[in-house]
């Protein structure tokens, strides 16, 4: 049976487990089990269906003896904020709600009156994002403080499936930073500030750094399965597992683009100054304590959208072609608006907005998707312009990363907007992230210096240059 380490890696849109091993010194991936993720609504909200995901997860564990696959290790990783809260008895106390429900809308407004915009982000060096955990927290502190008071342990996403495969309840590092309620200094929990919100400080766990153990599968499991796993904690925030994929990563802004597109650098040291905060840019926890200083732009979700209004009609490289065709529409919108963030019609919002701007209205699938590309150039290119000002630095390379890479008309027109080289690849690099992480964990790796070395010599990227003459 081929040994190998196993990621989990599971985005907004979708989810897939892929085995990893180095053979001839470079890296090898299989993949072994890919599966939908989508919204639920439940008792009013928004949420992530956990069980639905957890049985994913042991189907495509399963699914490894089936194609010869031995995984000695298993890391996962998710979208960040997210949580469940659970018991005295470790019963699940709240739904996995999902950051784009409605319920922490005016939430971040009212913890500035407890605690300023400025120094939260002083101590946090976290985005503003209306979904942070932290609001997330808030509103259930506010709708039913009663679940907060019987609450013993605070979980994120991939804590929680960690969970149920071993039985034991860590947070790790990368994934709590997305909460806003982790230092950036110290890189613990800032228990002043959840002593400040009333938040009670004693469910959050001790918080663990990617290429540590959580520990071994339960035995239940591990009989279920027919082997035992390490289970090891990869950067568990998927942006984060993302990130250890740019190979070149010094002169590089990347773009991790699927469902959002993080666009950003990797930095050893937090930047909280003020034109940070003014452009909202982050400061999320990476590998080996390193910083993403990034920003979220709306991303391919837009797309998703767009294809589910149109009943999946068109697949994401029919869209592609499509707007290839629509070469004399041109309008776009600020794909950041809140109005973007969870309507009921994309396409709708769309037309209203080009409609308010006095912009021709797109009317076909081309003209819309064209409009939904052009956009989100235009947003890369001035996230990239505000990186670049606070840096005083100019970046010669954009590493476009993730599903999103294979979008070849946005990787062109994101180096005619900024005129930079465009290198687009590898597509799964949150999985690959997630391996190497168990890799250096298992001593098959040294660090992130020498997985990035095998990663650059294990995947093509496709460049790309300005076309504008
Ligand atoms: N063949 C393709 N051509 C163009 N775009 C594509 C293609 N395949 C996927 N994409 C884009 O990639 C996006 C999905 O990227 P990815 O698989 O990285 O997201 P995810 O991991 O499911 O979600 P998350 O961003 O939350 O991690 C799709 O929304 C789509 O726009
Ligand atoms: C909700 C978060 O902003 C989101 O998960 C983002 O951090 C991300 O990593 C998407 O893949
Ligand atoms: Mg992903």
């Amino acid at each position: 049976m081929g040994k190998c380490s196993l990621a989990v890696d599971i985005g907004a849109s979708s989810g897939r487990l892929i085995a990893g091993r180095i053979v001839n010194n470079k890296l090898k991936l299989d993949e072994v089990y890919r599966f939908e993720n989508n919204l639920i609504e439940k008792d009013g909200h928004f949420c992530w269906d956990v069980d639905a995901l957890f049985s994913e997860i042991k189907k495509g564990i399963h699914e490894c003896r089936n194609k010869g696959l031995q995984p000695t290790s298993i890391g996962i990783d998710t979208w960040a904020v997210d949580f469940v809260l659970l018991g005295e008895n470790d019963e699940r106390l709240t739904d996995a709600v999902a950051y784009r429900d409605s319920r922490t809308d005016g939430m971040m407004e009212e913890v500035f009156e407890i605690i300023s915009k400025e120094r939260l982000y002083l101590e946090t060096g976290i985005q503003f994002q209306k979904f942070n955990t932290i609001y997330q927290l808030f509103s259930i502190k506010k709708s039913n403080p009663e679940i907060l008071d019987k609450a013993q342990s605070f979980l994120m996403i991939p804590d929680y499936f960690n969970y149920l495969l071993t039985g034991q309840k860590v947070n790790e590092y990368t994934n709590a930073t997305s909460t806003q309620l982790v230092n950036a200094f110290t890189k613990k929990w800032d228990v002043g500030l959840l002593d400040q919100l009333g938040i009670n400080k004693e469910m959050f766990h001790d918080m663990k750094a990617p290429t540590s153990e959580v520990g071994p599968l339960k035995k239940e499991l591990a009989d279920e399965f027919g082997f035992d796993m390490k289970v090891l904690l990869p950067a568990t925030h998927d942006t984060g597992s993302a990130v250890i994929s740019v190979p070149e990563v010094n002169d590089t802004i990347y773009i991790s683009s699927g469902t959002w597109s993080l666009i950003g650098v990797e930095n050893h040291f937090p930047i909280c100054v003020t034109k940070a905060l003014d452009y909202n840019f982050t400061n999320e926890g990476g590998m080996d304590y390193r910083y993403r200083f990034l920003k979220n732009i709306m991303g391919l979700w837009m797309i998703q959208e767009v294809k589910r209004n149109y009943d999946d009609k068109y697949s994401f490289s029919d869209f592609v072609d499509l707007a290839n065709k629509a070469t004399t529409f041109q309008a776009t919108v600020n794909v950041d608006d809140n109005r973007f963030l969870k309507p009921d019609s994309m396409i709708e919002q769309i037309q209203k907005y080009c409609s308010e701007t006095n912009q021709p209205i797109p009317n076909i699938p081309g003209e819309v998707a064209k409009c939904v590309f052009d956009s989100l150039a235009v947003s890369y290119q001035t996230a990239i312009a505000q990186i670049e000002e606070i840096y005083e630095k100019e970046f010669q390379t954009i590493n476009v990363i993730g599903g999103g890479c294979q979008n070849e008309m946005l990787n062109q027109l994101i180096a005619d907007t900024t005129n930079k080289e465009v290198l687009a690849g590898p597509v799964e690099a949150t999985a690959i992230g997630n391996i190497v992480a168990q890799l250096i964990a298992l001593g098959e790796l040294k660090d992130i210096n020498e997985a990035r070395r095998m990663i650059k010599q294990s995947f093509d990227v496709k460049k790309y240059m300005t076309q504008k003459v």
